[in-house]
């Protein structure tokens, strides 16, 4: 998408510095993530933003930008915190380094209601993180809005380069947002992010590396894979969608998977390895061997299965991107998870045969392309699930009576919170099982039974969790259900742990 008037964000290793391309990308521009000596290689952009970092600009490594290629390609340039002291220095001013961080809330005075501070407020709040301040302004400086200190947060050097010292892209920079969407405004023939130009230009590039080889990836049921499946087929490549049932899916889901794919017009594979993987569990509590004996099992029925690939789709999404390629700044994609072969793949992405379509795109922006795809919303709109299936909602070891009596109470809780038009606004929901028996009575007889934990939690990125506060006539409606009709089960407890300390799933 490089030949785009597209936005460039220039990486100077601020831990804030994919949420500078997503704002941009809420904005409705497209925007993308660079390491700074690839300016040469920007292509086209409209517009670009260097971004803060965790370095002083007086050390020996700091970043450096090449100024000249950054003035040659004529757009407006706004540089946040490090960026800012960056352009400071190159335009001929100093920074003073300092051992004292400024970090949180600051009040934001513009000097005039223009440019990039047009529509904002006196005081608004803005989000300081640095330490070096500016010292003496460049050539042909000017102070455009300064703290309620009278020091200067935010410069201009001539007519389109920007400077800001706080953070306009966290929400604690309350009209950060609208910032950034001034500086856009300043840009000529931004061209807007349109998901339908970026579903046309993928297919093209996908028809163009595969031509008429065999494409082969795994199907999980979940968003990623799932969008990613459909978009290979309508580039009308020849595809070869693989199904694990690993025996660990929810009550009826793997049909669900089935009749989606086919409601899709994808055909897929369906491995049922059900067997293999209780077999390979028996007899086995302690969580992190389960999880080594699923991903292993996964790895050999997968590749088993594909025998000699041609080329391997993966869905890895951007943030996956960059989380790798801040790491070891190899650009290579991160391997998703324990579920495919990395020595294998390895292999495949060397000799260049690894696709990842998705790998510009963040979560939602999946969701986005999936809906101009015609995936219905129940299927983009499901609820995250893990990898491991139900064996991490069930503690101890796993039989097939438990992943049943799991699924039993699952179904319950999942039908009601659909019912109810909760299953939308809760981020992900589960009934696990605690294979602890305690009494109870049911019917005259004294009972001795297992319990179920229900969980919902509301996040935005998995990284932290908070429980959902479910009105109690919608818990007792799925409790009486739970304990009329699930045998085995004769306690339901809701679990109000917050992530951290607790963790979304039990193992
Ligand atoms: N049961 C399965 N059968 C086939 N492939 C699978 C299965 N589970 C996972 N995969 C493959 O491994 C990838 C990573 O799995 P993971 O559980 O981390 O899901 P994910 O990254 O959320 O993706 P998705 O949304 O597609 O599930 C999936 O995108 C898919 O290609």
């Amino acid at each position: 998408m490089e030949e785009i008037n597209h936005v460039a964000v220039l990486d100077f290793g601020s831990q804030y510095t994919q949420l500078i391309v997503r704002r941009v990308r809420e904005l409705g521009f497209f925007a993308k993530l660079y390491q700074p000596e690839d300016l040469a290689e920007i292509g086209k952009p409209g517009a670009i933003i260097l971004s803060g970092g965790p370095m002083s600009t007086s050390h020996p490594d700091a970043p450096d930008i090449d100024f000249e290629l950054l003035k040659g390609y004529g757009v407006p340039v706004l540089g946040v915190c490090y960026g800012m002291q960056l352009l400071n220095i190159k335009f001929g001013g100093s920074v003073e380094a300092s051992d004292r961080r400024e970090y949180g809330p600051a009040g934001l005075y513009p000097v005039a209601s223009e440019g990039l501070y047009e529509g904002i407020t006196d005081k608004s709040q803005v989000w300081m993180s640095h330490s070096d301040t500016v010292k003496n302004l460049g050539e042909s400086c000017k102070v455009i809005a300064k703290n309620q200190h009278g020091t200067p947060v935010s410069l201009q050097w001539g007519e389109s380069f920007y400077g800001i010292q706080f953070h306009p892209e966290v929400t604690h920079s309350h009209e950060g947002t609208r910032i950034l969407h001034n500086f856009l405004l300043t840009a000529k023939d931004l061209e807007p992010f349109r998901i339908e130009d970026f579903k046309r230009e993928l297919i093209e590039n996908i028809k163009k590396t595969v031509g008429d080889k065999q494409v082969v990836c795994g199907v999980s049921g979940g968003v990623d894979s799932t969008v990613l499946a459909v978009l290979l087929n309508e580039a009308g490549v020849n595809v070869r969608a693989i199904f694990v049932d690993q025996g660990l899916m929810r009550k009826n889901e793997a049909e669900e998977v089935k009749n989606n794919f086919h409601r899709l017009g994808v055909e897929i594979e369906a491995i049922d390895a059900s067997k293999l993987f209780l077999d390979a569990l028996a007899g086995e509590p302690d969580p992190e061997k389960k999880r080594v004996i699923i991903g292993n099992l996964f790895i050999d029925v997968f590749w088993d299965t594909v025998g000699n690939a041609e080329m391997l789709a993966q869905g890895t999404l951007y943030p996956d991107v960059i989380e790798s390629a801040s790491n070891d700044k190899s650009k290579a994609s991160k391997i998703k998870t324990h579920h495919n072969r990395v020595d294998r793949i390895l292999e495949l992405q060397k000799q260049g045969k690894v696709l990842e379509p998705l790998a510009e795109l963040f979560k939602d922006e999946v969701r986005e392309l999936g809906h101009s795809l015609g995936i219905p919303d129940d299927i983009l709109n499901r609820h995250p699930f893990p990898g491991p299936g139900l064996a991490v909602r069930c503690p101890g070891e796993i039989t097939l009576e438990r992943l049943n009596v799991i699924r039993d109470c699952d179904a319950i809780f999942i039908n009601a919170l659909k019912e109810h038009g909760w299953y939308d606004k809760v981020w992900q929901a589960y009934a696990g099982l605690i294979p602890v028996k305690t009494v109870g009575v049911k019917g005259d007889e004294r009972s001795y039974e297992w319990a179920t934990n229900l969980r919902a939690v509301i996040s935005e990125d998995a990284m932290t969790a908070d429980w959902v506060e479910l009105p109690p006539s919608l818990l007792r409606e799925v409790s009486n259900k739970i304990l009329n009709e699930v045998s085995g089960i004769n306690r339901v407890l809701y679990d109000i742990s917050t992530k951290p300390p607790a963790s979304i799933e039990w193992e």
